[in-house]
């Protein structure tokens, strides 16, 4: 077994599911791969500042670093990408948050992410896309855009199950699926790869269920349901007939004009809720041409994925959007980006992706004055054109900064 290399801070408290958060909370972060090193020392400066500035000294984050991905292997030893006293600090800690990972296409180590979301069930991927103005886009009107993405985070093609062209376990799969299935759709055989797609009534219900309720508590216009349906029948169009069901069983919702569209009244605010759904090709030339239409947005695991950096695109691009990985009992916030290595170690990426997700860490803490002074700081920073290198070379008349100035433009604003 491997030494102990995580240092808990000591001062501080962990957060208990179920219990109120305490002042002082012990936080895990993971810096991450590639531009890691850049922006999460910058979202640590900004996020204590805003703690600092709402609270005094009331309340104080204690970051307690965790490892895994490269840096892991240089601490633990050269296999050691994800150590068990990670995993264990995660659940224990309850909340965290993390830099992007390295995924190797092809072979090598399967994606470290996606073990963490699939090891602490974290089956919501919840990634808020909205507009700051001011931030360059290819849309005539990028204010339109406001829409909150659930993604499906433990199921679908994503969770790599899958079997190398020509391997063994590839050719015993082909041979199933002729032999004892009757398939005889697969055009090369002797030469596929195999993937599995798996899609639960489960795994649909709970992640429809967490994007209804932000819904209603958050006071949205509708919820979509973004598949495939059409052509994978069984998995992406059971994930529609899942949530439709789900939609009328447990929040009432009725059929509109023969269905399959279907609304209920929001018991907290007395609105109506859309439930609406739509093929994942279409969705992708619907939010270009009117983003307006589309609110809350619940979707399979790899839709999820594309979706999220398309949208992102829309309002400036992945520099600025972030996310949270949530389960009943963990969270783990993480940028939607990933470890850009062309830029690492060169303080330049934006470090909005992170600092934004650590924002909604902070909500997710009930510490909104602190996230409020993020987006002032944030929304401030842009408005002076006071933006890295992504956005100054859209926008006109920027001063292009770096990522650690940004950190520190933002901090000048709260
Ligand atoms: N959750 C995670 O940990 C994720 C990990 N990954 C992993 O990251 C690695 C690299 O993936 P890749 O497909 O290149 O995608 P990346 O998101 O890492 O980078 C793609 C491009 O996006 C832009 N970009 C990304 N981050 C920022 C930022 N903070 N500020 C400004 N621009 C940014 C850059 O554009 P430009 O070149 O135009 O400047 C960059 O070249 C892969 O191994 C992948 O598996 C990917 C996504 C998520
Ligand atoms: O795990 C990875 O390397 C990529 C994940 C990803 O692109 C995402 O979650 O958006
Ligand atoms: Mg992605």
């Amino acid at each position: 077994m491997s030494a102990s290399h995580i240092k808990v801070p000591a001062e501080g408290q962990k957060i208990v599911a179920g219990q109120p958060i305490p002042n002082h909370p012990i936080i895990p972060y993971i810096e991450g791969d590639g531009i890691g090193v850049d922006i999460t020392p910058v979202m640590i400066k900004v996020i204590d500042a805003a703690v600092r500035k709402a609270y005094g000294g009331e309340k104080k984050i204690h970051w307690m670093e965790v490892y895994a991905g490269e840096k892991s292997t240089r601490i633990y030893g050269p296999d050691e990408w994800l150590p068990k006293e990670t995993f264990d600090a995660l659940k224990e800690f309850a909340v965290a948050i993390k830099g992007p990972m390295t995924t190797p296409v092809g072979g090598g180590i399967r994606s470290l992410n996606v073990a963490l979301r699939q090891e602490l069930d974290l089956y919501q991927c919840v990634r808020p896309v909205r507009y700051f103005n001011g931030v360059p886009s290819p849309l005539k009107d990028p204010s339109k855009v406001d829409m909150v993405i659930f993604r499906e985070n433990t199921e679908d093609i994503y969770a790599g199950i899958e079997w190398e062209p020509m391997s063994d376990g590839a050719k015993k799969v082909i041979a199933f699926l002729q032999n004892e299935m009757g398939v005889k759709k697969i055009r090369f055989p002797e030469t596929s790869g195999i993937g599995i797609k798996p899609v639960s009534k489960e795994g649909t219900e709970r992640l429809v269920r967490a994007a209804m309720q932000y819904a209603i508590d958050n006071d949205r216009a509708s919820v979509t349901l973004v598949h495939k349906g059409n052509i994978m029948k069984f998995t992406e169009g059971a994930f529609r007939d899942f949530g439709y069901a789900l939609a009328k069983n447990e929040f009432g919702a009725v059929e509109l004009d023969g269905g399959p569209w279907c609304k209920f009244t929001n018991p907290k605010s007395g609105k109506e809720i859309i439930v609406k759904d739509v093929i994942a090709d279409a969705f992708l030339q619907q939010i270009l041409l009117r983003p307006a239409e589309y609110d809350v947005i619940a979707t399979l695991n790899l839709n999820g994925d594309y979706v999220s950096d398309a949208l992102a695109a829309q309002v400036g691009g992945i520099g600025i959007a972030p996310g949270a990985n949530i389960s009943d009992q963990y969270a783990v916030f993480e940028a939607t980006h990933g470890t850009a290595p062309k830029y690492a170690g060169l303080d330049k990426v934006n470090p909005g992706s992170l600092i934004l997700s650590a924002e909604m860490m902070l909500r997710h803490l009930g510490w909104t004055e602190a996230a409020d002074l993020v987006i002032k700081g944030m929304e401030a920073a842009i408005a002076d054109k006071q933006v890295t290198y992504d956005f100054a070379r859209l926008m006109e008349g920027a001063d292009e900064v770096s990522c650690s100035e940004f950190g520190d433009a933002m901090i000048a604003r709260m």
